[in-house]
């Protein structure tokens, strides 16, 4: 998949069948449409285009917003490349370009830059200033400049009944086996190993503290989770806790995890752990020892659970 970071670097003589969106989260409904997309512009000798946002629309029409986003750019751009699309165009959302108007977007940047043959949106899609483009604008323009224009329906995007809103509120709840579900993927959370307290050691749970740059992605609600992640090109389990550590009276958020069965040094790598299972609330125990008790019960039953369901799906 070749990517390109602006728009202005880019022009296809080869035909395009392009999608338009913002496809946060790459779920189930997300794929379908991409992999539509990609088998039609194989079968016509034609390249598959998807062009995307970033930041998020949302993050720079409302300023004040605080909008979380289920991947980041870097995970959004690796899911899209498993898709098998030929090209992915991340155009930047500027305040300039949500002021071109629906034509001068199609003329400057469908036909011109992208040589486009077909456009496939979804039933409800907007666009241009204040979003004034819609299907029937499309269509006329599709006669004018000779492209064709494939509208998934509502139905077909409501049979699929996956949204982005729908598991955000989910991964806010931490109902990460319906995340999962709609995703069609683990939930991934990447960070760098940042150091902490030093005490997770001292109590027989050393934790990797992971801090994720991106101050828009949603994070998990508070509580302890069952992790899964790639290190040196092994498999390893683990427990997750994103939480305030009432019991040793923390004060910002941290996310860590005890790897099982496994001593390395993680210090200042880049780790990416796929969230598997919800385990339980975070509680303000009356002494370490209590909590050490707690996540000794925890490993056990995240190694039970992990053997049960996750192991053999490796
Ligand atoms: C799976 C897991 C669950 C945890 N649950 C709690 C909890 O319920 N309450 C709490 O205060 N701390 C909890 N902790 C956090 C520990 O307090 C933390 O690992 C310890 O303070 C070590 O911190 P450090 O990394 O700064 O050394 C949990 C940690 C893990 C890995
Ligand atoms: N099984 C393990 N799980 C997580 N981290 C481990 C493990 N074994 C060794 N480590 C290393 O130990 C560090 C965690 O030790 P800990 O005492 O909790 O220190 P900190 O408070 O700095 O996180 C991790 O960042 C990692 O480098």
């Amino acid at each position: 998949m070749n990517i390109f970071k602006n728009i202005s670097t880019y022009k296809s003589t080869k035909k395009s069948f392009v999608t338009i969106g913002t496809f946060d989260g790459v779920h189930l409904g997300h794929q379908k449409v991409i992999k539509d997309l990609v088998e039609s512009a194989k079968k016509n000798n034609a390249k598959s285009v998807l062009l995307t946002f970033f930041p998020h629309p949302r993050m720079v029409l409302q300023k004040k917003t605080n909008i979380k986003l289920i991947n980041t750019i870097d995970e959004r751009i690796k899911l899209l490349e498993n898709i098998g699309l030929d090209t992915l165009i991340i155009h930047e959302f500027s305040d300039e370009f949500a002021n071109l108007t629906a034509l001068e977007f199609v003329k400057t940047i469908l036909v011109d830059k992208l040589n486009i043959a077909k456009l496939v949106i979804g039933y409800d899609h907007h666009f241009g200033k204040n979003r004034e483009g819609n299907f029937d604008t499309l269509q006329q323009y599709g006669t004018e400049f000779n492209f064709e224009l494939k509208e998934i329906s509502q139905q077909d995007i409501s049979n699929i009944t996956v949204s982005s809103t729908k598991i955000r509120t989910a991964i806010e709840l931490g109902e990460i086996t319906k995340v999962n579900s709609y995703l069609g993927y683990n939930f991934m959370l990447t960070g760098t190993v940042v150091k902490g307290k030093n005490l997770g050691e001292k109590i027989g749970f050393p934790t990797a503290n992971i801090h994720i740059q991106e101050t828009y992605k949603l994070i998990p609600k508070t509580g302890a989770y069952i992790v899964k992640a790639i290190i040196a090109n092994k498999t390893v389990f683990g427990m997750m806790n994103i939480g305030y550590r009432p019991t040793v009276s923390g004060k910002n958020q941290t996310i860590e995890i005890n790897f099982f069965d496994f001593k390395t040094n993680l210090y200042n790598k880049i780790i990416q752990v796929e969230v598997l299972q919800f385990l339980r609330d975070e509680i303000k125990f009356n002494s370490i020892d209590d909590l050490k008790d707690q996540l000794k019960k925890d490993q056990q039953k995240s190694l039970e659970i992990i053997r049960g369901t996750f192991f053999e799906s490796n």
